[in-house]
């Protein structure tokens, strides 16, 4: 083997070790003394394997944070009991908001904070029909008549607006593109946010995990089509929250879910399997008290 075949694999190693660690190259050719141009050489190398493998451009774009545009207001809010997350979204500027799944017995914990910062929620989004959040929605409109609530029309619900793939959501300069994700349920949707490179997830996908597909209208199958098509299409550094998380976790991106998630970096039929024997608990009566349609008025 070649001195310089030893350096590049040497070099591929530690970038892979290091990762997002931009200037490890730099370090380690200091270390060993290696000419720069055998760094850039083994970091271009690098760079391109990734590629081919389908992830982006630039090993520090899949650490990196696209901030928020100033005129965009972003809170995530916890719900301990359920380890649910709401989401409250607005625009800084015009203060049109929107609430995402919001929790019932804490919807007053957000309304205060809208209160406080003076913004109008002009809709209630469901990203599916659990009960979890649903009835939530209901006790919403009951303090905010004039909020507009929005489900998936799959879901056969009542509501002010029933979304359908591809719809748009306005508040404010902002939006929110809908896309229908079913799997864990047969209604459930992720809002994306393009300009601002965020989307709201629901149960879809989790940090690391996935909704559960052993009850209701769940179908690993699909989820797993899903998540493919519709999530893991959109830019690798896109920021991505989810609707519960059991582990303290916040925010994830399409990048470490591509990389990372130990049931989604299996083959479909493996994924299947998995999700075909996870032992969950039962499912509680109020997860389960969802399957009727209910009214979002
Ligand atoms: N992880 C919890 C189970 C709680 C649960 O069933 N969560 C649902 C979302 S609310 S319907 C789910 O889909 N979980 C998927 C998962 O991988 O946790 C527990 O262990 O008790």
């Amino acid at each position: 083997m070649s001195i310089f075949s030893s350096v590049l694999r040497f070099c591929g190693r530690n970038v892979r070790i290091s990762r997002q660690i931009s200037s490890c190259l730099s370090v380690s050719s200091q270390v060993l003394n290696l000419s720069k141009q055998s760094a850039i050489f083994a970091h271009v190398s690098y760079e391109k394997s990734m590629m081919i493998k389908g992830f982006s451009k630039g090993l520090s774009t899949h650490i990196e944070r696209q901030p928020h545009s100033e005129d965009f207001f972003l809170r995530q809010l916890f719900d301990r009991e359920s380890c649910t997350y709401t989401y409250l979204l607005a625009d800084a500027y015009s203060k049109d908001a929107v609430l995402i799944d919001p929790v019932i017995e804490l919807i007053e914990r957000d309304l205060e904070v809208v209160g406080e910062l003076g913004l109008n929620i002009r809709y209630a989004l469901s990203t599916h029909m659990h009960s979890d959040h649903t009835k939530a929605v209901q006790k919403l409109k009951k303090y905010l008549p004039e909020c507009k609530t929005a489900i998936s029309a799959a879901s056969g619900a009542i509501a002010d607006i029933l979304v359908r793939h591809g719809d748009i959501i306005h508040f404010g300069r902002h939006n929110l593109e809908v896309r229908a994700t079913p799997g864990h349920t047969n209604c459930c949707v992720t809002y994306v946010c393009h300009d601002q490179g965020v989307a709201f997830t629901g149960d879809t996908l989790l940090i690391r995990g996935c909704g559960r597909t052993d009850f209701d209208q769940g179908d690993p199958e699909t989820l797993y089509n899903s998540i493919y098509n519709q999530i893991f299409s959109l830019p690798n550094k896109l920021r991505l929250y989810p609707g519960h998380d059991y582990r303290g976790r916040t925010v994830t991106t399409v990048y470490e879910e591509k990389r990372y998630n130990p049931r989604l970096t299996k083959s479909r039929e493996e994924f299947i399997q998995i999700m075909k024997t996870l032992n969950f608990a039962h499912a509680t009566d109020n997860q389960m008290e969802h399957s009727l349609p209910e009214s979002f008025k």
